[in-house]
């Protein structure tokens, strides 16, 4: 600039230069000189400043124009979600401000990756977000790297879309200068648009002398000839030629002008503002000349006003498949050519999400169902032997206030069963489904007391009358009905318990998140139904902490007697291995089905059903079958109660106690 503007001749007007971050500066000084500047390809937004560059016209139009033209694109294919990925250089930085305000203003959600040297971590951010319509703001040589980059790290696929410039020459993915193959590139660029604006008239016009067709022939014989290497194609060559031509008439209709006030375009000097203004007005006027591009129409801000192509690369040829109109908005499809897709449909800005609802599975219901029935029956069948036989010595000696309770307790599990099963399947929430939450809650807490509570209530009495030297006074508070009144002070708490839980935070039915598995083209996510409330596992961890204290002390009391042996307390064995299976099943097998039931609904089910069927079984099995096995060995075979201690293992406390029959045995066992 600084050489044309010091030889001789004064320059009137200077045509380019062709890239806005070599033009932008020369525009800053050139109103110094009074000199005017006509752009063919400068495309920055920021040159629109007329502030900062007041002297220079463009005569294509500025990267703004695709903005509206890639929005209607986006609502074309119902595209929410796009990524912008931008080379930090200034040019591109006000294109995205632009482009990101419009795409931000039509509620799209829009995210900005930039990037200076390196592409790969932008490439990697796309990764991890799962981006899907990608924007690139860049020069050609930027997008090769980033083509080549997402190559590397995986980052393509019949999913993933382009949207790219239209100016790039016309096959920029075979320049090598990337660390990837041609090939290689490829793969990447399947699915890729172009927002372009356009370059010919639609007419074949004569302008100057010159068709486009004619222009167009001679201007490729002419790169033909030159190096291939060095000059490519340029599709603002037209809009040169329309430059020179706009500049030519703004200058002869400026002659005019000057002639009219004495003055001629031969009196330019760099101090001759008054010229420069002159001529400025007349290229602002030559508005609606006809040139090869079209008819040149400029905006309040020197810029062309044209129609934008929506281009797609077809078999890696650039296919002009719709016209964006810019002037009404409207988007015109070309008849004879379709959008293609490389798997046949129009991918999407996100993952398709595929929502999926976890039921328990009707044959496992039915079984466990079935099972629990089965659970129900025998539990009647115990208790009417139990109330039957509640006067004969074994059942007498066992304590069958305290065994009714536990059957009553078994029922209730086996009856939870079916119930936490039962919940309807629906994808919505229903009040039945709340209601058996709640009812589910107070039937296995119910059930655990009422079962655990009667089983402990006979470990500590066996443990009380064997360790307690002042046994007389003691036992008079193990009478059967202490314990009967004490386990019912078990249920009672627990009702309390679960009623304050579900009036500050009833317990829901809720649809739960349980499971994503992430395919190429759609998200699965699985659902189930849960019942939750606000403060969940503070509330669920209160429950579980008292009743775990109980089973703790529970299994201490069985292993501190577990070497009595007497007839007379013929079940203490039996007990303990109720309490050993009850611990077990509690505390691993049924927390096992709670997190295998967030992965696999019907595992999870499974393990919990057949868990507490398993124990309620083996509980009932080991406290009654066994009685009556006994008292009908009894029966044919009488036998005297005798004891017998291991002193050795059980202590001296134990020991002395164990001596004999105490005269307040009759306390314990009436
Ligand atoms: N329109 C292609 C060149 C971009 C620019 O530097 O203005």
């Amino acid at each position: 600039m600084v050489e044309h503007i010091t030889e001789s001749p004064p320059k009137i007007a200077f045509l380019g230069p062709g890239c806005s971050i070599a033009a932008a500066p020369v525009a800053e000084t050139l109103p110094f000189w009074n000199v005017t500047q006509i752009s063919f390809s400068l495309t920055s937004p920021d040159l629109s400043n007329k502030k900062k560059y007041p002297n220079i016209y463009r005569i294509n139009p500025s990267e703004t124009i695709h903005d509206p033209a890639l929005l209607a694109l986006t609502n074309f294919f119902k595209w929410e979600r796009l990524f912008i990925i931008k080379h930090e250089l200034r040019i591109f930085s006000s294109i995205t401000e632009s482009l990101h305000a419009l795409l931000v203003e039509k509620k799209k959600s829009v995210d900005v990756i930039g990037f200076l040297n390196n592409p790969t971590s932008a490439i990697k951010s796309l990764k991890d977000k799962d981006a899907r319509i990608v924007v690139l703001l860049m020069y050609e040589n930027q997008a090769r790297k980033i083509v080549c980059s997402a190559y590397q790290n995986g980052f393509y696929g019949s999913h993933i879309v382009w949207i790219l410039r239209g100016w790039y020459s016309k096959k920029w993915w075979t320049v090598n200068d990337t660390q990837c193959t041609i090939e290689e590139i490829k793969k990447v660029i399947t699915n890729v648009f172009y927002v372009d604006h356009v370059d010919y008239a639609s007419d074949d016009a004569e302008v100057f002398g010159l068709t486009k067709s004619r222009f167009n022939e001679k201007y490729t014989e002419l790169i033909r000839k030159k190096n291939s290497t060095i000059f490519k194609v340029n599709k603002y060559a037209p809009y040169g030629y329309d430059a020179v031509v706009m500049l030519a008439r703004a200058l002869n209709s400026t002659e005019e002008s000057l002639r009219r006030m004495n003055k001629s375009l031969s009196d330019f000097t760099y101090a001759r503002s008054d010229i420069a203004e002159v001529i400025k007005d007349n290229i602002s006027n030559t508005d609606n000349i006809k040139g090869l591009t079209g008819v040149i129409k400029l905006d309040e801000q020197g810029d062309r006003i044209i129609n934008v192509w929506l281009q797609q690369l077809q078999d890696y040829e650039v296919v002009d498949v719709a016209l964006y109109c810019t002037e009404n908005g409207s988007i015109e499809l070309m008849p004879s050519k379709n959008f293609l897709w490389t798997d046949g449909r129009v991918p999407l800005d996100r993952r398709a999400k595929n929502d999926i609802l976890l039921c328990i599975s009707r044959p496992i219901f039915w079984w466990t169902t079935s099972a629990s029935i089965c659970g129900v029956f025998a539990s009647f069948y115990f208790l009417w032997i139990n109330i039957k036989q509640g006067s004969q010595r074994f059942f007498k000696m066992s304590t069958p206030p305290l065994n009714n309770l536990m059957i009553i307790g078994a029922i209730i599990a086996y009856i939870y069963v079916p119930l936490h099963g039962i919940k309807s399947c629906t994808m919505e929430v229903t009040v039945l489904n709340s209601i058996l939450c709640k009812v589910d809650a107070f039937f296995i807490s119910i059930a655990f007391s009422l079962v655990f509570g009667a089983i402990f209530m006979k470990t500590w009495r066996i443990y009380k009358i064997f360790t307690n030297v002042k046994l007389s006074k003691q036992l008079r508070f193990l009478t059967n009905k202490h314990l009967v009144v004490l386990v019912i002070l078990l249920v009672i708490f627990d009702s309390i318990y679960l009623l304050i839980w579900n009036t500050v935070h009833p317990l829901q039915d809720r649809i739960e998140e349980v499971l994503v598995e992430n395919h190429h083209a759609v998200n699965k996510v699985y659902f189930a139904h849960a019942c939750t409330s606000p403060y969940y596992h503070q509330w669920f961890v209160g429950l579980v902490s008292y009743k775990g204290i109980l089973m703790l002390f529970g299994m201490f009391l069985t292993w501190e007697t577990r070497n009595v042996s007497f007839p007379g307390l013929n079940d203490s064995k039996y007990i303990g291995m109720c309490v050993y299976n009850i611990f077990i099943v509690t505390m691993v097998v049924l927390p096992v089905g709670m997190f295998t039931f967030k992965a696999n609904v019907d595992a999870g089910y499974s393990i919990t059903a057949t868990s507490i069927i398993f124990c309620t079984t083996a509980t009932l099995v080991l406290m009654f079958y066994t009685k009556i096995h006994l008292e009908k060995k009894t029966a044919t075979t009488p036998t005297h109660p005798t004891m017998s201690v291991d002193k050795s293992v059980i202590g001296p406390t134990i020991a002395r106690n164990a001596i004999g029959p105490s005269p307040t045995w009759k306390h314990c066992y009436p």
